[in-house]
């Protein structure tokens, strides 16, 4: 409904202009013209006038009434099921608006609408002035900025533009380039100080006043901003206060000594400290709860003596909420009671978590380490897996910080091969020394090592064994070492030495240089090894593959120049390099135990220089380097990398393979060889229970199991792991090989009653028994067995255990006879008349009865007759008569004379 004329609304009710004017009186509107308007408010206020002298009573109220109907199917308490009419009925009440009231809100409409628009225009007034305030204020402080910017710059206002444009003609062609313009010098020459005029003095003094009046100006602005930040955050205080409090919260003065401080962020941080804690307690339950409860209680009491309340409870003690989540350092097996320390947990926490996890464990027990893990991330810590050999590792890297002055060293060479494939006479042909005569049974039995100096540099041989017994002592070769060289008799061939040399190798990635030896004898058939190696993936350079092959004599020196060549362009291939200066680090060749000597230890340098005087931790011993000897027995005061040598002074004889390395701390030292030694004592329980159990398991199954207990000894700790392998590989399932003790050096009357005492043999490799251990092996009556060869000790170990073993039975067939007729005899039963047709037939040794070559019965003969006589045997195709004893045969049957015969074994 728009605003309309009087005389508009006339022709749309269809009535006179002048009866709407009296309407409209009558209605109590201002009299109108024809032409005037009416409008929308008064034109509704006509209306409602209208209806009401007709007599049209508003019903102000209108009720809606709406009804659903629908069936539902219950069941009976009988069980039965039946329809119900379910009716819903809706009543809705609508409430007209009362006329005048909406007459009233109509006017409160108007009367709002006018003072809008008032607002409006006063605010856009007073906008305009502010604008205009600020331009004015802009264009003062420009003009200031001007003024004092002087007039100096005036002069140098025209050189500002720094290009210019040119108007350049070309061959009848005008352009115009733009070329930058050159900077003005800077004046070097000072300036005479200016003197002030008296209207430069104004000038001056107006525009400081002008910059004070601007700086004024916006302290005050942000007094103001600072002034409504405060209001703002108290507000918001108040509210929340009001929030967490029946009571209205207390009225923050402005004197308040936080309120009057930095208001905005320092209230606004209290606040969010107060609002965190009161959520904190609200969530808490339990007895914690209420601990919790009773502390907001009190809060909230302080805070209605102000904010100092929250400042005063931020100083009492607080027990933190948030759990502490550890870094649990786990080794490889530990406690469960310092598995719980480590995690400030009780012991029974952790044995209860065990148990859900179907793991019984006490606290003493120990667990591994990824059990461990397990239970510190179950409990919500950080488990940090450490290596048991920290102390180790630590001590190493301690030593490796301590290196330096890198140099190119010599390689590392080791021979392997076959047995007898000339590995000694090749090293002997290059030392040019006769180390091969003398070797006991023509075998090198231990690791030796050779520091050589070729007319290529210096190469460091290892010289190792080649029987099958010294794989373990092989395989540490090939780490210790640079390269191998893989010595092939070309009269042999590939040997099962050679494969698992090859094998060694290649676990330890060394590079493989190969020899084929023995090019001299007339056998010799060096294509026949180049297949086999090839089979075996190593390839001859010359047929395409890696691996450099020279053919060589150990025993004319043909070819070993070649060989020689081929390991120092390895050599320089590999970039072999080592600190010369600093503690040294190698490995460990071999150790023995000399008499008047004490340990001598063989050790290869890998880093560093060996000094006399060294305090040396090898395995788990240490000592200092009282002497140093050369692989010539040459006393010597150094040894650098690469370089083998004999050490004296440690006090006992550490493991062939391990590691070594010059410390200064003797506590550190002390410290690692007491852990290694621990270890390697819990290593030896371990395998002793498993050995027990084993043992028990074999005998619980067969009940037959033998041991042959041994007592031995060695002359170097080479020797003796090999041999302990070896005899271990002896054990069968019903002879076990059972070394009671073992060690290096002579045999000791102690090692005698241990012998003595659980009934073993007593074998010396290369060591005698001393005096007094002889007198009480005699008077014991004991023998005591000595080897320098290795075979020799394993053939008398095997024909012990041969001696051993339960003889064998078997059953050997004597004679079969097949039985012809049966007669009835009132003497035996059944009589059989029969032939002999293989072997003889006894009459008093077993026999059995066989029906369609199926065993029937087992027993003896009761009588065997030839022509009535009887007989204790009858040979080959000869006719008998015989009765089996308590059963009939049957013509067809065959009767099959054996016995049980005993047959010595061997292993
Ligand atoms: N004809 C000939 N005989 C050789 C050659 N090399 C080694 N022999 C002989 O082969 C035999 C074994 O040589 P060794 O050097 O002891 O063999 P090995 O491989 O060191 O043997 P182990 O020490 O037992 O591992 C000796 O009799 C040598 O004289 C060779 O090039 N030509």
């Amino acid at each position: 409904m728009a605003d309309k004329t009087v005389k508009e609304l006339a022709d749309m009710v269809g009535k006179t202009a002048s009866a709407v004017k009296q309407q409209l009186v009558d209605a109590g509107l201002p009299a109108r013209a024809e032409d005037d308007l009416v409008t929308e408010l008064e034109q509704e206020k006509l209306v409602t006038y209208l209806k009401q002298s007709h007599g049209q009573q508003d019903k102000r109220r209108i009720s809606l009434k709406s009804k659903t109907t629908s069936t539902a199917r219950v069941t009976g308490s009988s069980g039965k099921s039946k329809s119900v009419n379910v009716e819903v009925r809706k009543k809705k009440v609508f409430e007209k608006p009362d006329p005048e009231k909406m007459a009233e809100e109509l006017a409160a409409r108007e009367q709002a609408m006018i003072e809008s628009q008032e607002r409006a225009a006063k605010d856009a007034e007073e906008r305009a002035a502010t604008k205009k305030k600020s331009e004015e204020r802009q264009a003062a402080t420009l003009a200031a900025m001007r003024a004092s910017l002087g007039s100096s710059k005036k002069s140098d206002d025209k050189n500002d533009d720094i290009s210019t444009s040119v108007v350049v003609k070309k061959g009848g062609k005008t352009t115009i380039e733009v070329k930058p313009k050159e900077q003005p010098k800077k004046k070097v020459a000072a300036t005479k100080p200016k003197v002030e005029t008296a209207a430069e003095r104004k000038a001056r003094e107006v525009r400081e006043k002008e910059e004070n009046r601007l700086r004024e100006i916006e302290t005050e602005t942000r007094r103001v901003q600072a002034e409504e930040a405060q209001k703002r955050t108290l507000e918001q205080m108040r509210k929340m206060a009001g929030k967490y409090t029946d009571q209205p919260a207390a009225e923050v003065r402005k004197d308040e000594p936080l309120a009057e401080g930095l208001v905005g962020d320092a209230l606004e941080e209290s606040f969010e400290k107060e609002r965190r804690e009161i959520k904190r307690g609200a969530s808490s339950t339990g007895a914690r709860g209420r601990r919790r409860k009773n502390q907001d209680e009190r809060e909230i009491k302080n805070r209605k003596n102000g904010l100092r309340s929250t400042q005063a409870s931020q100083h009492k003690f607080e027990k933190p909420v948030e759990k502490i989540v550890y870094d649990v350092e786990i080794s490889e097996q530990i406690t469960v009671a310092d598995l719980a320390q480590r995690m400030a947990v009780k012991a029974r926490e952790v044995t209860k978590l065990l148990m859900k996890m179907g793991e019984m464990a006490r606290e003493s027990d120990t667990i591994d380490q990824a059990t461990a893990s397990l239970i510190v991330e179950e409990m919500g810590h950080n488990p940090v897996p450490v290596s048991d050999t920290k102390v180790e590792d630590d001590l190493q890297s301690a030593v490796n910080e301590r290196s330096s002055n890198v140099q190119t060293r010599p390689p590392v060479v080791t021979i392997m091969g076959h047995v007898d494939h000339g590995k000694t006479s090749l090293l002997d042909k290059i030392r040019e020394t006769k180390v091969a005569n003398g070797e006991a049974g023509g075998i090198t039995q231990h690791i030796g090592a050779y520091h050589v100096k070729t007319g290529r540099g210096v190469i460091t041989f290892l010289d190792t064994p080649g029987h099958a017994a010294f794989s373990a002592m092989r395989s540490r070769g090939a780490q210790a070492t640079d390269i191998v060289v893989l010595v092939v008799a070309a009269d042999d061939g590939m040997m099962p030495q050679t494969e698992e040399a090859i094998d060694h190798a290649r676990a330890a990635g060394t590079p493989l240089i190969v020899a084929i030896n023995k090019m001299d004898k007339p056998g010799a058939d060096p294509d026949r090894v180049l297949n086999e190696l090839t089979a075996k993936e190593v390839v001859s350079e010359e047929w395409g593959g890696d691996t450099p092959m020279a053919r060589i004599s150990a025993k004319t020196g043909e070819g070993i120049d070649e060989l020689l060549e081929y390991i120092s362009i390895q050599a320089e291939l590999m970039e072999l390099e080592a600190p010369l200066d600093g503690a040294a680090q190698g490995v460990v060749i071999e150790s023995r135990l000399e008499k008047g000597r004490g340990p001598v230890v063989s050790v290869l340098v890998k880093k560093g220089t060996l000094k006399q005087g060294d305090l040396v931790l090898a395995g788990e011993h240490y000592g200092k380097v009282r002497a140093m000897t050369d692989e010539h027995g040459q006393r010597i005061q150094s040894a650098g990398p690469s370089i083998p040598v004999e050490i004296l002074g440690l006090p006992e004889t550490p493991a062939a393979g391990s590691e070594f390395l010059v410390v200064t701390d003797e506590k550190k030292a002390r410290e690692v060889a007491d852990f290694r030694t621990n270890r390697e004592r819990e290593r030896q329980l371990e395998r002793q229970n498993a050995m027990r159990l084993e043992s028990m398991f074999d005998q619980m199954e067969q009940g037959n199991v033998s041991f042959l207990n041994i007592v031995l000894k060695t002359d170097v700790r080479g020797s003796l792991e090999a041999l302990l392998s070896a005899l271990n590989e002896l054990s069968t399932d019903e002879v076990k090989v059972r070394v009671i003790s073992s060690g290096v050096g002579p045999i000791s009357e102690s090692d005698v009653t241990l012998a003595e005492s659980s009934e073993a043999v007593l074998l010396g490799f290369n060591v005698r028994a001393d005096a007094t251990a002889r007198r009480k092996a005699d008077a014991a009556n004991m023998d005591i067995r000595y080897y320098s060869v290795i075979y020799g000790l394993i053939d008398d170990v095997k024909a012990a255990m041969s001696g051993m073993l339960a003889p064998e039975h078997r059953e050997k067939i004597l004679g079969v006879a097949d039985v012809r007729e049966v007669f009835r005899s009132s003497k035996f039963g059944a009589a059989a008349g029969c032939m002999v047709v293989e072997g003889t037939i006894y009459r008093n040794k077993p026999i059995r009865v066989l029906r369609d070559d199926q065993v029937i019965f087992t027993g003896q003969l009761q009588s065997l007759r030839r022509y009535k006589e009887d007989v204790n045997e009858v040979r080959t195709g000869m006719e008998c008569g015989l009765a089996v004893r308590g059963y009939d045969v049957e013509a067809g049957d065959k009767i099959e004379v054996f016995e049980i015969q005993e047959f010595e074994r061997t292993i």
